[in-house]
């Protein structure tokens, strides 16, 4: 096995973790040791001992769609900053959308977001490409050369825009085929709900007087990507899907057996479209919230399956972009620390999935879809030390101010939610430590 990427190697102690359960029925003590795991048989004595006891083991946890603003907007998020908030939320690796200043479009700039992570970082980050130069929408940007690079992309979005165009679309798709890459669309289509669209197009828009945008501006951009991706034979993957329409697509379309996979957010997992009413732009996001039926289509999809993966969108924005008059608003909500609470809160408190659907979500399937041999692997001795001890049952109110990100548009402020995570490990190294 190659040396998954991790940390600078700085001598870790080895840790020896006692009394954790796990959720794949697995049980005992864990020993971590040189970024991996191993025997607790050979624990050494100068091993760290770290009491688990009620404590749940599960695998560190992977986003696959997260915004950084490093480079270019570092008053609102760092690469430093962004993945401490991703540690505290049991993640020990992110995609890093390409929406930066100057935007991840050429091999360059892909090293340098991965470089930074290395040396920074409280997670693996993991570049994603543009799909074209600038997300103009118009040529494609260097993906075989992104794809060579050492920052080894495989994922690439123009997300914050839809790859509108549909031959680019199908050129994209047949190009990353040639190495195993994937597309992830933002599918939002600007001839449907573009311009000053800001919200969900329904009651709650009439009333209020904002413009909205149609549940079908998604569904219609992701119907037309199913089919793209079966006549190239390639593989696309769909961003936070948001509504009802789009799980009957994606359905449609599994079962043909086209190579589609989908991510939901914990945002609308959760929040509908009726925030909107207090015109607060903290709950102004793209796509927007959703009517409560959509909320629920979502939860099913989830459980089900037909929804892949969870993906936070954690997108920090300033408050001098934030606190504008609703329409007028940056888009965009914070999502990494409270993520898996809202997941426990939504399908484990529900009884809508087992841990092993969650785990599904949150690790094993977000690292397949976006290409990360070291992450999303099972706890087992020979495996990567990725790791994230939780405690189920702990609850806390949260507080914005206390967020590790750099931003404080937070949608989760003054709410009840499970706070969970305890412990995180990235290759070995503890990232993050509940106090
Ligand atoms: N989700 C958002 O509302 N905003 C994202 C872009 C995106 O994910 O589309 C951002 O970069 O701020
Ligand atoms: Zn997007
Ligand atoms: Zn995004």
């Amino acid at each position: 096995m190659s040396q998954p990427p991790g940390p600078a190697p700085l001598p870790a102690r080895p840790l020896l973790i006692t009394g954790a359960r796990r959720a794949d029925a697995g049980s005992g003590d864990l020993l971590i040791m040189d970024g991996r795991y191993a025997d607790p048989a050979d624990a050494p004595a100068d091993a760290e001992r770290v009491d688990a006891d009620g404590l749940l083991a599960l695998p560190g946890l992977v986003d696959p769609h997260t915004h950084l603003r490093e480079p270019g907007r570092e008053d609102t998020e760092t690469i430093a900053t962004g993945t401490a908030a991703a540690a505290r939320g049991g993640y020990t690796a992110v995609l890093a959308m390409a929406n930066t200043t100057p935007v991840t479009d050429t091999a360059e700039a892909a090293e340098y977001v991965l470089d930074v992570g290395a040396r920074e970082g409280s997670a693996q980050v993991q570049p994603v490409g543009a799909v074209s130069k600038g997300l103009a929408g118009e040529e494609l940007a260097e993906l075989g050369l992104m794809a060579r690079s050492r920052a080894r992309v495989r994922m690439f979005s123009d997300d914050g825009r839809c790859v509108h165009d549909p031959t680019l679309m199908r050129r994209a798709l047949e190009y990353v085929r040639t190495f195993g890459g994937v597309i992830a669309q933002h599918a939002q289509d600007p001839r449907l709900a573009g311009g000053q669209a800001c919200c969900h197009e329904g009651e709650v828009s009439g009333r209020l007087g904002l413009p909205g945008w149609p549940a079908a501006a998604e569904s219609t951009i992701v119907a037309r990507d199913a089919q793209l991706a079966a006549l190239t034979r390639s593989r696309v993957h769909v961003c936070h899907v948001s509504t009802a329409e789009t799980v009957e697509v994606l359905r449609w379309a599994k079962q043909r057996g086209i190579a589609i996979t989908a991510e939901v957010t914990p945002h609308h997992l959760m929040l509908t479209t009726d925030e909107v009413v207090g015109y607060d732009p903290t709950y102004k996001v793209n796509p927007p919230l959703r009517p409560a039926e959509d909320v629920t289509a979502l939860r099913e999809a989830l459980a089900d399956g037909t929804i892949d993966a969870v993906g936070t969108d954690h997108a920090p924005h300033a408050r001098q972009d934030k606190e504008h008059a609703f329409a007028d608003a940056a888009f965009g909500m914070l999502g990494l620390e409270t993520a898996l609470g809202v997941l426990i809160e939504t399908m484990i408190n529900t009884d809508r999935s087992d841990w092993s659907r969650v785990i599904e979500a949150m690790s094993h399937a977000p690292a397949r879809i976006a290409g990360l041999p070291g992450q999303g692997r099972p706890i087992a001795i020979g495996e990567p030390a990725n790791l994230t001890l939780i405690d189920p049952q702990a609850r806390a109110s949260v507080d914005a101010a206390a967020s590790l990100s750099l931003s404080r548009n937070n949608p989760w402020h003054g709410r009840d939610l499970p706070d969970p995570v305890r412990m995180t490990v990235w290759a070995g190294r503890v990232t993050y430590r509940h106090d």
